[in-house]
C-alpha cells in the first residue's frame, strides 16, 4: 500500500549491466549503438519522455559506471529529469536490486525498464504509470503470443525435447517492461525474494511471490527486447520509420 504522506514521485530503475552474451561479441549490450546513439540513451530518453518521471536510475556494468556517467552527461535530458548512475551485480535481480537501494525517501512509485527495450513508445511508459497510481501495487505491460508455446522437459542443446503439455495460448501473455510498482511493494518483494541462481526473470514474479496482486496492461510490439542479433536489424528499421514519420 502507498505511503499517502509521501509525496507522489515516480522514478525509472534501468538495469543495464548486463553483458548481452546472446547479442555476441562487442561492447555491454546497453552500449552497443542504434542510429549511431547508445542503446542505453535510447532507454533512458524514453523513460524521461514521461513527463511522471522525475528520476532516472541507471545500473551501469560494474566497472563501467564513471563511463556511463559520462555518457549520460553528454546527452541531454528534459531539464524536469534527474539521473543517478549505480554500479551493478552479477545478475538483473541483484542489479534492480542495487538501482532500487539508491532511490531517494521522497519516490512513492519505481518503473524498472531493461536498457535492451530502447523503444518503448511513452504512451506504453504513461499507461503503467497510471495504473500504479490508480492504485495497483504491480503492473507490466504485455502482448498476447503469436506463437503456441510447449512446456517440454529440458534436455542437452541440440536433443529432442519431450514435450509435457501445450498451455491455452489466450491465457498466456508475453511481458515486457517497463514494470511499474508501489516502492514499498518492489522493495519488499526484493528483500525477502533470494537470489537463486540467475536471479528472477523478472521483478512482478517476485511481487507474485509475495502474494501481492500484479496486473497487466496493454504492452507495444515496439517495445520488444533487443537480445539476439536479429533484433538490432529490427530496432533500427523502427528507428529509420519513426524518422521518415517525423518527416526527417
Ligand atoms: N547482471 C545483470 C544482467 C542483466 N542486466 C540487465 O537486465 C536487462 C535484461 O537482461 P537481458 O536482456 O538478458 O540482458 P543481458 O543479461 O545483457 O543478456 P544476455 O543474457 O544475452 O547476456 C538488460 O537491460 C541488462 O543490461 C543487469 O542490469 N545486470
Ligand atoms: C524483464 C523481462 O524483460 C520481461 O520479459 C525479461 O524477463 C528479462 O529477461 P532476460 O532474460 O533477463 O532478458
Amino acid at each position: 500500500m502507498s505511503d499517502q504522506s509521501r509525496p507522489y514521485r515516480t522514478a525509472a530503475v534501468i538495469p543495464a549491466a548486463g553483458r548481452g552474451v546472446r547479442l555476441g561479441p562487442g561492447a555491454p549490450k546497453a552500449l552497443r549503438a542504434l542510429s549511431g546513439t547508445p542503446m542505453l540513451i535510447h532507454a533512458v530518453r524514453a523513460m524521461a519522455a514521461s513527463r511522471s518521471v522525475s528520476l532516472v536510475v541507471v545500473v551501469a556494468p560494474a566497472d563501467g559506471a564513471p563511463e556511463v556517467k559520462n555518457l549520460l552527461d553528454e546527452h541531454a535530458l528534459p531539464e524536469r529529469t534527474d539521473y543517478l548512475v549505480v554500479p551493478g551485480g552479477d545478475t538483473r535481480q541483484e542489479s534492480v536490486g542495487l538501482g532500487l537501494a539508491a532511490l531517494p525517501e521522497d519516490i512513492s512509485a519505481v518503473l524498472v525498464h531493461d536498457a535492451a527495450r530502447p523503444l518503448v513508445p511513452v504512451d506504453t511508459v504513461d499507461a503503467v504509470i497510471e495504473a500504479v497510481r490508480d492504485g495497483a501495487p504491480a503492473v507490466v505491460p504485455a502482448l498476447p503470443l503469436a506463437d503456441t508455446v510447449k512446456e517440454v522437459e529440458p534436455g542437452a542443446p541440440g536433443d529432442p525435447e519431450p514435450v509435457l503439455g501445450t498451455p491455452v495460448r489466450a491465457r498466456l501473455r508475453a511481458v515486457q517492461t517497463p514494470q511499474g510498482f508501489d516502492r514499498d511493494t518492489l522493495v519488499r518483494a526484493h528483500e525477502s525474494v533470494a537470489v537463486d541462481g540467475d536471479g528472477a526473470t523478472d521483478d512482478a514474479g517476485m511481487v507474485e511471490q509475495l502474494g501481492a496482486p500484479v496486473v497487466v496492461v496493454p504492452g507495444h510490439e515496439e517495445a520488444f527486447k533487443v537480445t539476439r542479433p536479429l533484433d538490432l536489424v529490427l530496432a533500427e528499421a523502427v528507428l529509420a520509420r519513426r524518422r521518415a514519420n517525423d518527416g526527417f
